[in-house]
C-alpha cells in the first residue's frame, strides 16, 4: 500500500459502479496522469466494461472476479445508485482492508450504512459531486469521519479535484443539503433553459429560435459570472434598467410569496428530504 500523499496519482483504486459519476471521475483521474492499470472497476454493464478496458482500466463484472492487488486497495469509490447498495456492497467487503479509504458519492446513504454493508471500515468519506464533473467543472461537497487523518482527506481531495472544486463540511447531516443545492443543481439550470424556451414560444417565437436564445443566454450568463469579479447581484443589476423590461420580469421572479426564491426553497427542501429518505 502506498502512502496517502503518493496515492494522488499512485496507489490502487477500486470503483464500484462506473456509470455517469464513476465514469466521469475515472476519466478525470486518467486525464490528470493516473495510470489506468491502477484503477479496478466493478460494473455489470458489459458495454461500460469494454469501454474502460480499452482505456487500460482493469474491469470485473462482480466482486468475486476482482484480482486483489499486492497490499490491497488504497481507496474504494462507491458510485452505484442507492437502490443498488444491498446488492453491490456486501460482496465487495472482503476487498476492503483496515487501511482502505472508502469514498462514497451516493446520495442519502450514511456512513453507518456504508460501514454496515462493507465490513465496518474505519475510514469513510461521503462526497457529493455533480455532472459538470464530466468536463472537469464539477463541485464536490465532502464529509470525512473523525477516524480519517489529514492524509486521507488530502488523498480524497486530490481524487475529487480531478473533476472540479472541492468543499468540506464538518457535519454529515449537511450532505443532504449539499446534494439538494449542487448535486441535483445542474438539473435545475437545465430546466431553466427548458422553461425559458417554453415561455419564448408562448410569446410567439418558433421553438428552435426560443431554445437557441434560452440556451445561449444561460451559458453566456454563467460564463460571464465565471469571468467577472462582480457578485451575482451586481451582474443582475447591470442588466436591469430602471422601469425597463428586466425590472418588469424581475418583479414576477423576485416576488417573495410566489416568485423564484420560495419556489427554489421548496425544490431544494424536497431534494434534501428525499436524500434523508434514501438513507434508510
Ligand atoms: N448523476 C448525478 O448527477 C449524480 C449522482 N450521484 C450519485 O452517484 C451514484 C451513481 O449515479 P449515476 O452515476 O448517475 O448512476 P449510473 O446509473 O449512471 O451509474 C451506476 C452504475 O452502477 C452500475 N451498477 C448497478 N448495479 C451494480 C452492482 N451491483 N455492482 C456494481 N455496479 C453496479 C450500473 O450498471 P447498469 O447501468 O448496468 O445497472 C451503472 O453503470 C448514485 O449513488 C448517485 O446518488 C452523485 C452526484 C451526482
Ligand atoms: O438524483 C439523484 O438522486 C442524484 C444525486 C444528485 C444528483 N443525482
Amino acid at each position: 500500500m502506498t502512502s496517502a500523499s503518493e496515492a494522488g496519482t499512485a496507489g490502487q483504486l477500486l470503483v464500484i459502479g462506473a456509470g455517469r459519476m464513476g465514469g466521469a471521475m475515472i476519466e478525470g483521474w486518467i486525464a490528470r496522469g493516473r495510470d489506468p492499470h491502477s484503477i479496478t472497476v466493478i460494473d455489470p454493464s458489459a458495454d461500460g466494461r469494454a469501454r474502460l478496458q480499452a482505456r487500460g482500466v482493469r474491469v470485473a463484472a462482480d466482486a468475486d472476479a476482482v484480482a486483489m492487488p499486492d497490499g490491497g486497495f488504497d481507496v474504494l469509490v462507491v458510485a452505484v445508485k442507492p437502490q443498488n447498495f444491498e446488492a453491490a456492497l456486501p460482496p465487495a467487503a472482503p476487498l476492503v482492508g483496515p487501511e482502505t479509504l472508502v469514498v462514497s458519492v451516493a446520495a442519502g446513504k450514511t456512513v453507518q450504512t456504508l460501514r454496515d454493508l462493507l465490513g465496518h471500515p474505519r475510514k469513510v468519506i461521503r462526497a457529493m459531486p455533480n455532472t459538470p464533473a464530466a468536463i472537469g467543472r464539477g463541485i464536490t461537497g465532502c464529509y470525512a469521519v473523525p477516524e480519517t487523518e489529514g492524509g486521507d482527506r488530502a488523498l480524497a481531495e486530490t481524487l475529487l479535484s480531478a473533476v472540479g472544486e472541492v468543499v468540506w463540511i464538518e457535519d454529515e447531516g449537511l450532505i443532504d443539503a449539499v446534494t439538494a443545492v449542487s448535486g441535483s443543481g445542474p438539473a435545475y439550470v437545465f430546466h431553466m433553459i427548458e422553461a425559458m424556451t417554453l415561455a419564448g414560444e408562448e410569446v410567439g417565437l418558433p421553438h428552435e429560435t426560443a431554445r437557441r436564445l434560452a440556451r445561449a443566454t444561460v451559458i453566456g450568463a454563467a460564463a460571464l459570472a465565471d469571468a467577472s469579479s462582480e457578485t451575482e447581484t451586481a451582474l443582475r443589476e447591470a442588466v436591469t434598467s430602471p422601469a425597463g423590461t428586466t425590472a418588469a420580469a424581475l418583479s414576477v421572479l423576485m416576488d417573495r410569496q410566489v416568485g423564484l426564491p420560495p419556489l427554489m426553497a421548496r425544490a431544494v427542501t424536497a431534494a434534501r428530504d428525499r436524500g434523508r429518505e434514501l438513507a434508510g
